[in-house]
């Protein structure tokens, strides 16, 4: 393993610099959440997902997430056409194949959008990554279950049959390419406790793919970032909190303040030998 520097207080002083507006078409469940995070960071949100303006809205934007989490017939044909927007006019797209391996229907509209989309970042917890890759998978409604020792195998083939960079969430966060693998010790078990944690890191992957240009970069730099929210989250540094509603509060609060909060990850990425 070799241990990688990932200059955060740069990473993020250019998504400040940037404001980077970021169409999201996602999930009914957590769109809030979404739409306040991308705000938190320094972007500007718009949740744009009628066919009639999605694509107009995706060519004015700089980056764009496809969240599948409720996604309804209309609602395919919208995150398609908002892809191919993003496709077209060189924005770069991040998919969070929610709940892939669950349903027949799930894995479906997975497969069409890595299919028929270039897709820039692919963010899934273990479980989806897995099912993508054709591996075996625990999928429950959307959450990840079973054990994955082999998840970094699972996300490099699953960078290699997507042509994206592949954010594999869970207690260590792999970041993946069709070469290399990073593991990424940041992020705190009650980050697991709150609904929204996985949608939430979609937009950050969009965010700061917006604004900083080079993919593997800003999802390195976003997956750090994110994990070290959820810890000064959880040690307290964003106020007192009593379970997870109140750790949401104080994650957010986190996300918003990383900036002035002298964010360091020297140590805690490492290129691992896969
Ligand atoms: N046990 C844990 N320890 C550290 N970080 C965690 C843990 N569980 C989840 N996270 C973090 O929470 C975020 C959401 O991950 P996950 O729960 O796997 O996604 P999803 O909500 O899509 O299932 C990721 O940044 C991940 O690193
Ligand atoms: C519970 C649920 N059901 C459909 S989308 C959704 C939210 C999933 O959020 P996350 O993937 O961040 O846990
Ligand atoms: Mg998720």
């Amino acid at each position: 393993m070799t241990a990688l520097d990932v200059p955060l207080e740069a990473a993020l002083s250019t998504v400040l610099e940037a404001t980077p507006l970021v169409n999201s078409v996602t999930n009914e469940v957590t769109v809030n959440d979404v739409a306040n995070i991308t705000l938190h960071w320094g972007g500007l949100p718009v949740m744009s997902d009628d066919e009639r303006e999605v694509a107009d809205m995706v060519a004015i934007a700089d980056g764009c997430l496809l969240n599948m989490g409720t996604v309804s017939a209309t609602g395919e044909e919208t995150m398609l056409t908002a892809g191919e927007a993003a496709n077209d006019t060189g924005v770069p797209l991040v998919v969070d194949p929610v709940g892939v391996g669950a349903t027949p229907t799930r894995t479906r509209v997975a497969d069409r959008l890595v299919t028929d989309l270039d897709v820039d970042v692919l963010n899934g917890n273990y479980g989806e990554i897995s099912a993508i890759a054709g591996d075996d998978a625990e999928v429950r409604g959307v959450e990840s279950v079973g054990e994955y020792g082999d998840i970094a195998v699972s996300a490099i083939a699953c960078a290699r049959k997507t042509g994206a960079v592949v954010v594999a969430s869970g207690e260590t966060d792999i970041v993946a390419t069709e070469e290399e693998a990073f593991e990424i010790h940041t992020g705190h078990p009650m980050m697991g406790n709150v609904v929204g944690t996985g949608c939430m890191q979609g937009v950050t992957l969009a965010v700061f793919a917006a604004a900083m240009g080079d993919t593997l970069q800003a999802a390195l730099s976003a997956t750090a970032s994110y994990g070290l929210a959820g810890e000064l989250a959880a040690d307290g540094s964003f106020g007192e909190y009593h379970g997870p509603a109140s750790y949401k509060i104080a994650f957010l609060d986190a996300v918003a303040g990383l900036a002035d909060a002298a964010p360091d990850v020297t140590g805690r990425i490492e290129r691992i030998e896969v």
